[in-house]
């Protein structure tokens, strides 16, 4: 696999970020290279929008797993590159594009030089939401395919490249998405006695919110709520009858996850009295925490050291939540950073990962799941 061969699938991907479970030309893509791959020891078959791939070991006497996500992000695109989302609105600004260029990548390299191991490639959907790791892991597809340890990556804007990261245990946090309406009266920008505003509701609620973090977690300890979108009203001289607040909550615990939805509940009872409106809440997609095997990841770990093209970095564990957490609650495994070097992150519109550093991806888990 050349530099050129993973620099094409990146652009070609990046083109058409997708919803998740919407990948269906992300799907399609992936499928036409896989079809043209040397097809001797390979098998695949199609989950949801996602793909499965088996390649047949030489002497196997395990399965080794890898999984990338697919999906891209309601972000509209501001990166100046050359080949931006064709699609508007759409961004791949999570790295997936790369994710997945890099798993074809790994993927061409074993089925040209066969491993000794079975590997099975996993290309999951929806990783941003609502989460497609957890009903693949339950789908026959994966069950008839399970492997005995798996392996992921994700990149990370503020390493070089060349850079690998991770760390034993916990790497990334509990997850919970949070969707609120609020309900009142509404009525004329003139008359606020008669109405019941939930502009302003919604408003008192968000900041009162900011005090969970604050006041309620133990300082030692780390959550995170934070809330990405407020939407209410439909004109500036109409006070608003209802309003949705969506956000996300983080927690390195579970006694932190349930404390942290008692306060919201809590909350929100006052926000009704309060306000005089109704309120309703939905947590959304739930992820469990990202939690590296010991024994595996000091296997990486000692694997990356040794090799000539990367550098590695033991890691922090971080807020951002991976559904890969899924499939390590139940397969030994580990997931690592990869440095990419742009000075935007995660999620920002403007992020340009450096594609040099899919070489050292590619490189290193090709060897990696050779050797294993
Ligand atoms: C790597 C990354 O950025 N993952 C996402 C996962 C999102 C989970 C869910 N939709 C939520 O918002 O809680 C992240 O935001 O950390």
């Amino acid at each position: 696999m050349t530099s050129a061969d993973l620099t094409k699938f990146r652009r070609d991907l990046h083109r058409i970020p997708e919803p998740g479970f919407q990948e269906f030309k992300t799907q399609q893509y992936l499928l036409d290279v896989i079809r043209a791959l040397p097809q001797e020891h390979l098998s695949y078959k199609t989950w949801e929008t996602g793909i499965l791939v088996r390649i047949e070991g030489s002497a196997p006497e395990k399965t080794v797993g890898y999984r990338t996500d697919m999906d891209g992000l309601p972000v509209p695109e501001q990166s100046g590159l050359e080949f931006p989302s064709e699609h508007e609105g759409m961004m791949h600004a999570c790295g997936h594009d790369m994710h997945m260029s890099i798993a074809l990548g790994i993927l061409q390299n074993l089925a040209d030089n066969r491993p000794v191991q079975n590997v099975v490639m996993l290309f999951q959907p929806a990783e941003e939401g609502p989460g497609g790791a957890e009903p693949m892991l339950r789908s026959e597809e994966f069950k008839t395919w399970k492997p005995d340890e798996i392996y992921a990556l994700h990149i990370a804007p503020e390493h070089p490249v060349g850079t690998i990261a991770t760390k034993p245990g916990v790497l990334f946090a509990n997850t919970s998405e949070l969707f609120i309406n609020l309900r009142g009266k509404g009525g004329h920008a003139a008359r606020p006695h008669q109405t019941e505003d939930m502009v302003v509701a919604a408003s008192h609620f968000v900041t009162q919110l900011q005090s969970i973090v604050a006041r309620n977690i133990d300082p030692l300890d780390s959550a995170v709520v934070t809330i990405g979108t407020i939407e209410a009203g439909t004109k500036q001289n109409i006070i608003a009858e209802s309003a949705r607040v969506e956000g996300t909550i983080r927690t390195f615990s579970m006694d932190n996850m349930k404390l942290i939805k008692e306060r919201i509940t809590g909350m929100l009872k006052g926000v009704e009295a309060s306000f005089h409106c109704e309120t309703d809440v939905d947590w959304g997609a739930n992820y469990c925490q990202v939690y590296n095997d010991e024994t595996k990841t000091a296997e990486l770990a000692s694997a990356a050291e040794s090799h000539g093209q990367v550098d590695f970095v033991e890691s922090r564990e971080a807020m951002t939540g991976e559904d890969f957490g899924y499939f390590l609650r139940d397969i030994p495994g580990t997931m690592v950073w990869l440095g990419v070097d742009t000075p935007y992150g995660l999620h920002d519109n403007r992020i340009s990962p450096s594609e040099k550093a899919m070489d050292t991806a590619v490189e290193f888990f090709t060897d990696f799941l050779h050797s294993r």
